[in-house]
C-alpha cells in the first residue's frame, strides 16, 4: 500500500518544454505540493507513461537551488534558453550533487508539456558521470553534470505502457498463517463461507416509486471479484484519488471513474480528468453484466408486484461508473446525480449502486434536508436502483458503520476498513 513516502527520499521534477527546449530540475516541495493538491493522499502517485520525453537540457540557477530544496523557484522564466550558473548556485549545486551522490533517491516526477512521469520507488541514480567531472566545477561542468543526471533519469523512465499507483483500497498481503495452523484456518474459512452463502438470499424491496433495493444481490464471491478488480484498476492510471475543490476542500472519500471522468469541481463529464490528465479505465464487462442482471431482476420483481417496471426502472446501458471508497469516517453530503445528459435524465435512466464492505447509512429524500431525509442501511452486496420518478432524488451517505463488512471481503479480498461503492449511469 502506498501511503507514505520513504523518509530518506528527496525528489526531482524534470520538465521538458518542446518550445523552449529546456529541462530543469525543481524542488521536491513543488512536486509534493502539486501532487497533494491534485488529490493523491500523500502526494506520491507513481505514473509511468510513454512516450519518453525528448531530452534537451539547459540549467538555471533556481534549478540547482531547487534540487537542494533551499529556495523557491526563481526560474518562473520558462523561456530561458541558456544556462545560468552563478558562483552561489555552483556552490549549492555541489552540495546537492554531493548529497545525491551519497544516497539513492526518489524520482517523483518527470514532467513534459504533455505527460507526467512519476514514480516513488527508491531509485538509485548513477552519478558516475558527475563523479568523473567532479572538480573544479565550472559553470559548464555543472551543466554537464546536470545534463548527465537528467539523461540518467530519463534513461530509467520505463517506456512500457502507462502504469500508475494510486491509493490502494486493499491491505497488502499479510504474512500468511504459520504452516501448522494453516489447514485449520482453511477449514474454518470454508465453513464460514458455506454458512454465509446459505444466508444469502436476495431480498428485493421497493423503497418508493423508482427506488428499488435488492438486498444481498451480489454474491460474496462476486463481491470479492469486484473488489479485486477495483483494486487493480484503482492502483493504475486514472485510479483512486482524493477529489478536491479549488478552494482546497476535499471530499471525504477516494474516487475513481470508469468509462468517463466526472469532475466534482466543474460537475461535468470528460474524457480526461483535470487533476492529472488521466483517462478513465474502461468499465469491466463483468460489472456491466451484473448491472444488466440487476435491472432484469428488478423488472421481474416489479412486474410480479404489478408495478410498471419499465417506467420505474427504464433499461439503460452503463457507460459511466463512479467508484467511491469511504474510510471509516467517510461520508457524502446530500446531492442529486444530475450531470448526465439531458435525455438520460429526462428518461429517468436509473443509477445502479453496488455497496461492498462496511455498511453505510444512506439518506434519501425530495429535498436537500437531512432532517427530512429517509435512511436505509446499505450492506455489502446490496444493490440500490433509483430511476424513473426517483432519478433526481437527493441522496448521500451520513456515516459508515465500522466492522460490519463480511469476512470474505476483509480477509479474502483484503478490503481496508471502509466501504466501496460503485454507481453506474448512462451518460
Ligand atoms: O456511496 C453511495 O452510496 C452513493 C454514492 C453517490 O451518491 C455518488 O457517487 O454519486
Ligand atoms: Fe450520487
Amino acid at each position: 500500500m502506498l501511503r507514505s513516502r520513504p523518509a530518506a527520499a528527496s525528489s526531482l521534477v524534470v520538465r521538458s518544454f518542446r518550445l523552449s527546449r529546456r529541462v530543469f530540475l525543481s524542488s521536491s516541495s513543488f512536486s509534493k505540493k502539486k501532487m497533494a493538491g491534485w488529490g493523491n493522499p500523500q502526494g506520491f502517485s507513481r505514473i509511468r507513461n510513454s512516450p519518453r520525453p525528448r531530452l534537451s537540457v539547459s540549467s538555471g540557477k533556481s534549478s540547482f537551488n531547487k534540487v537542494d530544496g533551499t529556495s523557491k523557484s526563481s526560474s518562473g522564466n520558462d523561456n530561458a534558453n541558456s544556462p545560468q550558473v552563478t558562483s552561489q548556485s555552483t556552490q549549492t549545486s555541489r552540495e546537492s550533487i554531493d548529497r545525491l551522490y551519497n544516497s539513492s533517491y526518489d524520482i517523483t516526477s518527470v514532467k513534459t508539456h504533455q505527460t507526467t512521469y512519476q514514480r516513488t520507488k527508491k531509485f538509485p541514480v548513477s552519478m558516475d558521470a558527475i563523479r568523473s567531472s567532479n572538480s573544479p566545477q565550472s559553470g559548464t561542468q555543472n551543466e554537464e553534470m546536470l545534463t548527465q543526471r537528467v539523461r540518467d533519469i530519463i534513461s530509467r523512465c520505463p517506456q512500457s505502457d502507462a502504469e500508475t499507483t494510486h491509493f490502494d483500497i486493499c491491505k497488502t498481503k499479510a504474512a500468511g498463517p504459520v504452516i501448522l495452523n494453516k489447514s485449520l484456518y482453511e477449514i474454518n474459512r470454508a465453513k464460514r463461507k458455506e454458512a454465509q452463502a446459505a444466508q444469502q438470499t436476495i431480498c428485493p424491496q421497493r423503497l418508493r416509486p423508482g427506488m428499488i433495493l435488492l438486498k444481498n444481490y451480489i454474491s460474496l464471491q462476486d463481491q470479492v471479484k469486484i473488489i479485486q478488480k477495483c483494486r487493480q484498476l484503482g492502483k493504475g492510471t486514472g485510479g483512486f484519488y482524493k477529489p478536491g475543490y479549488t478552494d482546497g476542500a476535499k471530499l471525504r472519500l477516494y474516487m475513481m471513474c470508469l468509462g468517463m471522468n466526472w469532475d466534482p469541481q466543474s460537475r461535468s463529464y470528460g474524457v480526461k480528468r483535470p487533476v492529472d490528465g488521466a483517462e478513465s479505465p474502461k468499465i469491466p464487462m463483468e460489472f456491466i453484466n451484473l448491472v444488466n442482471g440487476a435491472i432484469q431482476y428488478s423488472h421481474k420483481f416489479l412486474n410480479d408486484e404489478h408495478y410498471d417496471a419499465l417506467s420505474e426502472v427504464p433499461i439503460m446501458s452503463p457507460d459511466i461508473c463512479i467508484v467511491n471508497f469511504y474510510e471509516k469516517n467517510g461520508r457524502l453530503g446530500l446531492h442529486q446525480d444530475r450531470d448526465e445528459c439531458k435525455e438520460s435524465l429526462h428518461k429517468g435512466l436509473p443509477v445502479i449502486s453496488f455497496s461492498l464492505g462496511d455498511t453505510a447509512k444512506f439518506l434519501y429524500g425530495d429535498e436537500r434536508d437531512v432532517e427530512k431525509a429517509s435512511e436505509v442501511e446499505l450492506h455489502s452486496g446490496d444493490v440500490l436502483i433509483f430511476g424513473g420518478s426517483s432519478r433526481l432524488i437527493f441522496h448521500g451517505v451520513s456515516s459508515i458503520i465500522p466492522n460490519t463488512a463480511p469476512k470474505q471481503v476483509t480477509e479474502d479480498a483484503g478490503l481496508l476498513p471502509g466501504r466501496l461503492n460503485l454507481t453506474f449511469r448512462q451518460y
